[in-house]
């Protein structure tokens, strides 16, 4: 995408322009100075870690030609500098705008939600794809763009990256794009400038409390994606919610568009009739508008039957048929790190999966225990700088839920780890039933160490890291993967006592 700057300015009302009056062309937007190169308009935001102000002689000094700002800098020789009230503010439109506004030339499917969102917009994907349509797809494991894929660092982008993401999209023909909204990208409005057609509401429950400090507020950032649907031109949308989730009563009043809604109960648009859960398949039989539907599917839980109600709901609204959908949901072989099976020859079940919520964790051990005939270990911890209220909660959910409970470390981040499974030991502290708990702070040794112990017919949950091939320890990264750690364990022919 090429942009005269003169253009680029007209869209910045108050704009104060120093440095190269040159006309020249802008073919670039960004707001990281370390992806900035020739042509470039870098965009200084004041961040919580940096300001983005200190990098423009960086930027220059790769071939950016401007730098949007908000107060005084240096003016590097050769760059324009264009100072506007806000950066933040300037961005939500500038960016759309630099990329022609994509998403109004593509299906917009939105998925928000605590846990589902990285499955819901898979299981959708995969529907899309099946049909005949060309999909792009932005979320937590990856951001695809029809078969090309690339790592994510965010579930939903910045807003710049985002709108080059969209952008690509539509010069690659994508006709539809389905992606995972946060709350952040809601709070942050890191999706200004973009109409979707079709919203989901997987659930809602506890959180990202360290951002959003109440239940309340992080529901309010969920629910601007409904309540903001109707804005625009677009015809045709739909708002889809969980009817047994209490917080889509909560939205589902204010919501000015269609509404489509999947639960238990007989007065939905989609819920089940009958299930049965195995441990890498299950059996469904649902009620839909558009017919009954006999299901096999490649995924399994109770949870996973919302997130396939949801999207079927999606799926119709999107115009899908019966058979479209059948056909689609038997292709679909799941998502990396969810409920994942590990076969590395070991007599007993291991099943690695991403539950780093209280909620995801309870719902997993519950079908993980209608699997397990003998006992139920479950290795868990919980990311250091994130809620921190969730972890007493997680703890109490293990002891309950499980026979054996090993607290090992999540991503500590910049927190010590010990005090991460202090915090998870509050829950534990209460064990009338005297249960087996384990405290093992390096993940490999507590994965390990189950590997070493778990008998025939127990199911060893790992959880909390699910897709992850990394470990965030204060001062570095290092490779780490759950399932390697169980292949490497059994591989290199240590025994299983
Ligand atoms: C709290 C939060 O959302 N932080 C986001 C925010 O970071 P920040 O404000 O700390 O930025 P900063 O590091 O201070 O940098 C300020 C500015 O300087 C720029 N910079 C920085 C260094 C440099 O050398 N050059 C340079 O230009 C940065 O690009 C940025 O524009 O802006 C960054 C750039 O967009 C984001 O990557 C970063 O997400 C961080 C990595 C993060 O962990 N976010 C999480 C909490 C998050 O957003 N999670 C949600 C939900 C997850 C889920 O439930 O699935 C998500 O959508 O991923
Ligand atoms: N509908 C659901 N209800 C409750 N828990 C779920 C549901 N779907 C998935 N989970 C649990 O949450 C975990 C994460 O699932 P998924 O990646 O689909 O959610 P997500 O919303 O994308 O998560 P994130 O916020 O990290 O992006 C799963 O591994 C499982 O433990
Ligand atoms: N997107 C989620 C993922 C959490 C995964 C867990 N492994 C952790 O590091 O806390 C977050 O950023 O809160
Ligand atoms: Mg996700």
């Amino acid at each position: 995408m090429e942009r005269n700057l003169q253009d680029v300015i007209r869209q910045l009302p108050g704009a104060v322009v120093t440095g190269n009056g040159a006309d020249r062309t802008v073919s670039d937007l960004t707001i990281d100075s370390r992806t900035a190169g020739p042509g470039s308009l870098f965009i200084c935001i004041k961040g919580v870690n940096t300001d983005g102000h200190k990098y423009v002689a960086k930027a220059a000094a790769q071939g950016a030609v401007a730098a949007l700002t908000e107060q005084e800098t240096e003016v590097p020789d050769g760059m324009t500098v264009i100072r506007v009230p806000s950066t933040q503010e300037a961005v939500k439109t500038l960016a759309p705008w630099f990329y022609d506004w994509p998403a109004r030339k593509m299906r917009m499917i939105g998925v928000t939600g605590t846990n589902g969102k990285t499955t819901t917009t898979n299981i959708l994907r995969t529907l899309l794809t099946r049909t005949g349509h060309k999909v792009g797809l932005i979320g937590t494991i990856n951001v695809m763009i029809g078969d090309e894929v690339r790592t994510s660092h965010n579930t939903t982008p910045d807003v710049v990256d985002l709108q080059k993401m969209l952008y690509e999209m539509v010069e690659n023909h994508c006709d539809t794009c389905v992606m995972e909204v946060s709350s952040h990208a809601l709070a942050l409005d890191r999706v200004a400038g973009i109409e979707y057609d079709t919203a989901v509401l997987t659930n809602i429950t506890q959180d990202h409390l360290d951002f959003h400090k109440t239940m309340e507020n992080y529901r309010e950032a969920k629910a601007l994606l409904f309540t903001r649907l109707h804005e625009g031109t677009k015809p045709n949308k739909t708002a889809v919610f969980n009817s047994d989730d209490p917080s889509s009563a909560i939205i589902m009043p204010r919501v000015k568009t269609k509404i489509m809604t999947y639960g238990k109960g007989k007065d939905n648009d989609v819920y089940p009739l009958t299930f049965h859960v195995a441990a890498s398949h299950m059996e469904l039989n649902l009620q839909t508008p558009v017919g009954e539907m006999d299901l096999k599917l490649h995924i399994t839980g109770e949870f996973n039957v919302y997130n396939v109600m949801g999207s079927i709901c999606a799926a119709i609204a999107e115009g899908l048929t019966r058979e479209d959908i059948i056909r689609g949901l038997d292709d679909f072989a799941g998502v990396p790190g969810r409920f994942q099976l590990i076969h590395a020859g070991q007599p007993f079940t291991v099943v690695v999966d991403y539950a780093h919520t209280p909620d995801g964790l309870e719902n997993v051990l519950k079908t993980a225990r209608q699997i397990t005939k003998g006992k139920l270990w479950v290795v868990f911890g919980a990311g250091g700088d994130r809620d921190r209220k969730k972890r007493p909660i997680m703890g109490k959910i293990a002891l309950d839920l499980a026979d054996i409970a090993v607290v090992t470390s999540d991503n500590p981040r910049s927190e010590d780890p010990e005090a991460i499974i202090r915090d998870i030991e509050e829950g534990l502290k209460d064990n009338p039933e005297g249960k087996e708990i384990h405290k093992i702070t390096d993940r490999r040794e507590a994965i390990e160490y189950v590997m070493a112990h778990a008998k025939p017919d127990d199911v060893v949950m790992i959880a909390g890291k699910g897709h992850e091939n990394y470990q965030i320890l204060k001062d570095r990264t290092i490779h780490f993967d759950d399932g390697e750690v169980v292949r490497d364990f059994f591989q290199k022919g240590k025994t299983n006592a």
